[in-house]
């Protein structure tokens, strides 16, 4: 059936085509001016990522914006959205090289997802890149001659074996990495294998990422730091953000941001299989959260296992951390099955005084994200 309309009706969406048409060619503008911004931080080596820039043009326009009654949400909303296009816009000009007498740099496990979204990166800011994957190691000697730098992506449970079997002959003064999420192992086999700089690296974002604008790096120092500070600087000027973390305190930290997130999500998506829900009509069922929630879940689904069973079981210290979520889980069932309402309210208080203002922050940023949940309803 056609919606209804009138000829009044009709008027005004024309007018409101011709206004959306007019916003069109100013984004066109918007777009050809941020590509000239690119090709001028390219020439400079300035980040891709402003964050003062961005502050203080929000405040400015928001401020604007109550002048003319439009609501300062909305300007920064859309003003997000287009910075997000720029990041991706200013990197397609490429990106200063920090470090022009490197010699190239071999990724090893290339061929993966991360390795290629570093190649990318890499290539972007001028170095030459080779990778080596599992059935490339009898050109191994000749792949590694004159390496300025080596790092190492492959999956956790091999990373370890890897480097101490296959790189302990590296150029005196190539800079020895690695990607995995977790680090003080990794780091250690790195220390043991190789005398030059090493430096442990966790990119906190999965490769699906269009720009490392705003994602975090974890860097866990190793030896030699002046050697491979410069490669911290090329991050920021793909513009990530770099975070210094021992590498003990990170890996603890993961047990709770990866490995029992991860698992969780997997019982998750396990319950809602082995209780056969219906996801057509829980869709349509859904509040925004719960939609959010699923997609949450849903997406764990989309990758690969491998990786996931990787991160889950590589560090013992997680099964602690998730037998305790076991443990609370169950002590929360028995208030339930005893019929304690006073009691789930009183431990509801009690979480609430420990998030402190964190609650309402997350309250705040989650409903621009439940809005956008809804934005993207159609039909
Ligand atoms: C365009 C720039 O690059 C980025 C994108 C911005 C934008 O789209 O307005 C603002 C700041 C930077 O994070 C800039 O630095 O001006």
């Amino acid at each position: 059936m056609n919606e209804k309309t009138t000829a009044d009706l009709e008027n005004l969406r024309d007018l409101i085509d011709g206004v959306d048409q007019q916003l069109l060619h100013l984004l066109r503008k918007r777009l050809d001016l941020v590509a000239q911004v690119g090709a001028v931080k390219h020439a400079a080596g300035v980040p891709i990522y402003a964050p003062q820039r961005e502050a203080s043009m929000l405040a400015k326009r928001r401020a604007e914006a109550e002048n003319i009654n439009v609501s300062p949400q909305l300007i920064e909303d859309i003003l997000r959205r287009l910075m997000r296009e720029s990041y991706l816009n200013e990197k397609d000009v490429g990106f200063k090289q920090v470090k022009q007498d490197l010699g190239h740099v071999v990724i090893v496990g290339g061929e993966g997802k991360l390795g290629q979204l570093f190649t990318q990166m890499l290539t972007l800011s001028g170095y030459k890149v080779n990778s080596i994957d599992k059935n490339d190691w009898q050109n191994a000697d000749a792949i590694f001659d004159g390496a300025g730098l080596v790092i190492v992506t492959v999956p956790i449970n091999v990373t370890c074996d890897v480097i101490a079997d296959k790189l302990t002959q590296l150029p005196e003064h190539c800079i020895l990495a690695d990607l995995t999420s977790i680090k003080q192992k990794p780091l250690a086999a790195m220390l043991e294998a190789h005398k030059g700089p090493v430096v442990g690296l966790h990119p906190m974002f999965g490769p699906d990422v269009g720009s490392l604008a705003k994602q975090v790096v974890v860097v866990c120092h190793g030896r030699e730091p002046h050697a491979y500070q410069w490669l911290l600087q090329q991050m920021e000027i793909w513009g990530a953000r770099i975070v210094e973390a021992e590498a003990e305190r990170h890996d603890k930290a993961m047990q709770l941001v990866q490995a029992m997130r991860h698992f969780s999500t997997f019982v998750y998506g396990l319950n809602l299989c082995k209780e056969e829900a219906d996801i057509e009509s829980l869709l349509q069922f859904s509040s925004p959260i719960y939609r959010l929630e699923l997609a949450m879940v849903g997406r764990l689904f989309a990758q690969d296992p491998e990786l996931y069973a990787d991160i889950i079981f590589a560090q013992q210290g997680s099964q602690h951390a998730i037998s305790d979520y076991l443990d609370n889980y169950r002590d929360a069932l028995a208030m339930l099955k005893s019929g304690n309402r006073q009691e789930f309210v009183t431990q509801f208080q009690r979480v609430a005084k420990w998030f402190g203002d964190f609650a309402p922050q997350f309250q705040h940023e989650s409903r621009a994200m439940l809005q956008s949940v809804n934005d993207m309803k159609a039909g």
